[in-house]
């Protein structure tokens, strides 16, 4: 928080470069930004300086405002907000009305605080594998540093606002650099004067500076800008349109909304108006519940690849080249689409060669469908797609360092770890036959297994920690956010997902209608309610992975009739066309009223009878129901080891259920709730709906010792 600095070298041709060292992401501290000042203000002062050039150390520019000065605000550990934005405007008030010109000279990534910076300069050169974005509002924040003022002054309204705002419905759970401008492009734009060779980096800055000095090129000051404006009318409209959009995308975010008037304000009334309430805003938000938990998911998406006992060993990644997929199924040929679209030569096994075809048929399918949608060139899709190769016998097998699952042991080298895509089955029950329980691991993709971002790695007690080491590897190269996890029926995932269903379904049977629960969960941030997800992954396998619980877990299942009294007449979900709901083929999903003929069929089965009491609940309610169940399973998962950490429980449920991220995921919105008060519902809903609803143990000693249930074990054990 308080480290880093900035480096400042005079070169005989009159030009201070100044340096950003922070390693690893040359984050902005309060350190970096008093050094930059100082560094600044002599630089005015000395009569051998001209102008100057500010880069980054390393190969990054900035990964902009350190985040955990962010937590530390809202811990109320540190009064540094007043005095970071002081010296930020400073700095900034420095730059933006010196008399001599500073360029910024950007390698690698510019985010956030640090790209804004880089908007007060009076030029920006870039190498090519620059990459410029402003991920705030992923943090529930707006841009701080002046960036809601200035990138609308140099690119225009509508490019401003595609950065700043994104996608509002998908940007808490994408990348910060998926939305992030590549060097071509911000040169397109005008965001960059040149682009060139990292060799060239600097002498074209320093020369791009000195030009400036001696009036050979512009003097440019973004806030002063206005022709790249669009007219006040326009500007009105476009806003308005950001507006419907961003309410429409993520109902339950103010921040968004925030940030356009923000931007407004600087439309209207000028850009020293819009700049001081940008600082207001940023302020008031830091402090918001939403900023608290979305911060609290960038660290904790952090944690994930931390492991006692596994990443503290010091082992290091192997180099897994090749991979191998057995079954071009769904799953198959998606895990070997997000192996090749990162450049892991697959080679996929089938059976026979119309299953092979069709397994490399959908392979296409999906990289097609990112041609379609302007994400891949042609000649990108023919050159990913030539990375698979399609055998029918194991022949090359022993060649390849990872291969997704079958008894292959014999077949491949015995360096290859044997990864499984099972999402149900006990590990070692899959090793058994092997002398290789080592090297057997389990790799959970979500489908699709290409655009899903979560991967589970499952480790059994025979696991070696250098497989897990490797897998975790190979998860970032293929850009999926992983958490390791304990060996059982579900694993961390579907275990929490389960009881989602299953409520919904008891629910149903006392009384309650199908599209109100969805509805209800869609208002409470799931990107889908119970049923409608249900009909996505198909009522066969709704009802297999039920079957599989009741076998394992039989004390809290609960036994409806529904699923399979719909499975039998033919109504399987989506892909028949009907299930829950009735489908149009444009995948548009309609509420069907035949449905109660069958809800009313389970209901006489079942013996239950509609509860008046129930029938009257509120969306908060409902989810309310839906969702304690989930948090009681979590505790388990917590309690029985197969999550090492409560925050690991919270990204699993942000990527893999799609729990919103806006909450802090599953176990941090628990903590929100309060254990007391979780307890006391279930505890009441177990005397009223029977057994499914029992807290566990953890969750009761939690409750009734007032500790939070994602402290550590160790805490809540002193603490009881
Ligand atoms: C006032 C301003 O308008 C407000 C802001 O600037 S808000 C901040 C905007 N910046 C961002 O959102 C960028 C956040 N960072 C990232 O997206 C990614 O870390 C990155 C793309 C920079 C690098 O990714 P990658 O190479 O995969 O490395 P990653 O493991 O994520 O980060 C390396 C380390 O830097 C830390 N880090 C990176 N950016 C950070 C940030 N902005 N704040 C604090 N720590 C940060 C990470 O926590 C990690 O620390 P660890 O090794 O102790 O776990």
């Amino acid at each position: 928080m308080g480290k880093g600095r900035t480096v400042m070298e005079v070169g005989d041709d009159g030009v201070a470069v100044v340096t950003i060292v922070n390693p690893p992401a040359n984050v902005i501290t309060l350190d970096v930004v008093r050094s930059l000042k100082g560094n600044f203000e002599e630089a005015l002062r000395r009569n051998d300086v001209k102008a100057a050039v500010l880069t980054g150390n390393g190969g990054i520019f900035s990964g902009g405002l350190d985040l955990s000065i962010l937590r530390a605000i809202q811990k109320k550990e540190l009064e540094t907000i007043k005095v970071l934005f002081t010296s930020i405007c400073d700095a900034t008030d420095i730059i933006e009305a010196a008399e001599k010109p500073l360029v910024a000279a950007i390698d690698g990534l510019a985010l956030g605080g640090g790209f804004e910076i880089t908007l007060a300069c009076q030029a920006r050169i870039s190498t090519t594998r620059a990459r410029l974005s402003l991920p705030e509002l992923q943090h529930g924040v707006i841009p701080g540093f002046g960036g809601t003022q200035r990138l609308p002054r140099l690119i225009g309204l509508t490019k401003a606002l595609e950065m700043i705002l994104v996608d509002a419905s998908l940007f808490l759970l994408c990348h910060p650099l998926s939305k992030a401008i590549k060097a071509e492009e911000a040169h397109q734009l005008g965001l960059v004067d040149a682009v060139v060779s990292t060799e060239e980096l600097l002498s074209t800055a320093r020369c791009w500076a000195l030009d400036i000095c001696e009036s050979r090129r512009p003097w440019d000051r973004a806030l002063s800008k206005t022709d790249r404006l669009e007219s006040a009318e326009e500007a009105r409209e476009i806003l308005n349109l950001a507006r419907t959009q961003a309410q429409k995308q993520a109902p339950n975010l103010k921040h968004p909304l925030i940030c356009i008037d923000v931007i407004e304000e600087g439309i209207v009334s000028g850009p020293q108006a819009g700049l001081q309430k940008e600082t207001i805003a940023f302020q008031e938000l830091i402090l918001s519940n939403t900023c608290k938990r979305l911060v609290h998911v960038f660290f904790s998406q952090r944690e994930t690849t931390k492991i006692p006992g596994i990443t503290d060993l010091g082992l290091i990644p192997s180099n897994v080249r090749k991979v191998a997929v057995v079954g071009g199924g769904l799953m198959g040929s998606g895990i070997a689409t997000a192996m090749i679209l990162n450049h892991y030569p697959v080679i996929l096994k089938e059976v026979d060669k119309k299953f092979l075809i069709a397994g490399i048929d959908r392979i296409k399918a999906n990289l097609q469908s990112l041609v379609r949608k302007g994400k891949m060139t042609k000649e990108k899709y023919e050159k990913t797609l030539s990375l698979v190769t399609g055998v029918l016998d194991y022949e090359i097998f022993k060649e390849v360092d990872l291969q997704v699952f079958a008894d292959l042991e014999r077949h491949c080298p015995s360096h290859c770890i044997l990864a499984t895509n099972t999402s149900t089955i006990d590990l070692t029950l899959i090793g058994q036959k092997t002398n290789c329980q080592n090297r057997i691991v389990g790799a959970h993709f979500f489908s699709p297994a290409h655009i899903m971002p979560l991967l589970e790695i499952v480790c059994s007690k025979l696991t070696s920690p250098q497989v897990v080491i490797d897998l975790l590897d190979v998860g970032k190269k293929i850009k999926k956010t992983t958490i390791v996890v304990g060996n059982c029926t579900g694993f961390a995932v579907n275990r929490m997902f389960f009881p989602y269903t299953q409520t919904a379904l008891l629910l149903v049977d006392r009384g309650m209608d199908v599209y109100k629960i969805d509805h209800a969960c869609k208002e409470f941030g799931m990107p889908v309610g119970p049923f409608r997800l249900a009909d996505l992954v198909g009522l066969g396998v709704a009802l297999a992975t039920g079957m599989q619980y009741l076998e394992n877990f039989p004390d809290r299942v609960y036994k409806s009739m529904l699923v399979s009294l719909m499975i039998e007449d033919k109504r399987t979900g989506e892909a028949s066309q009907k299930g829950f709901y009735k489908y149009d083929g444009k995948r548009k999903a309609i509420p069907d009223p035949d449905v109660m003929k069958y809800v009313e069929m389970s209901r006489s089965m079942t013996g239950a009878t509609p509860d008046p009491e129930l029938v009257k609940l509120d969306d908060e309610g409902i989810a309310e129901m839906v969702f304690f169940p989930v948090i009681n399973e979590a505790c388990r998962v917590l309690d029985e080891g197969i999550a090492v950490k409560a925050s690991d429980l919270d990204i699993a449920s942000i990527f893999g259920m799609g729990f919103p991220p806006y909450r802090g995921g599953i176990m941090h919105w628990a903590d929100s709730v309060g254990a007391a008060h979780i307890h006391g519902k279930l505890s009441e809903w177990e005397v009223k709906y029977g057994q499914f609803f029992r807290p566990c143990s953890y969750l009761s000693e939690r409750a009734i010792g007032g500790v939070p249930l994602s402290a550590p074990t160790e805490q809540a054990k002193a603490r009881l």
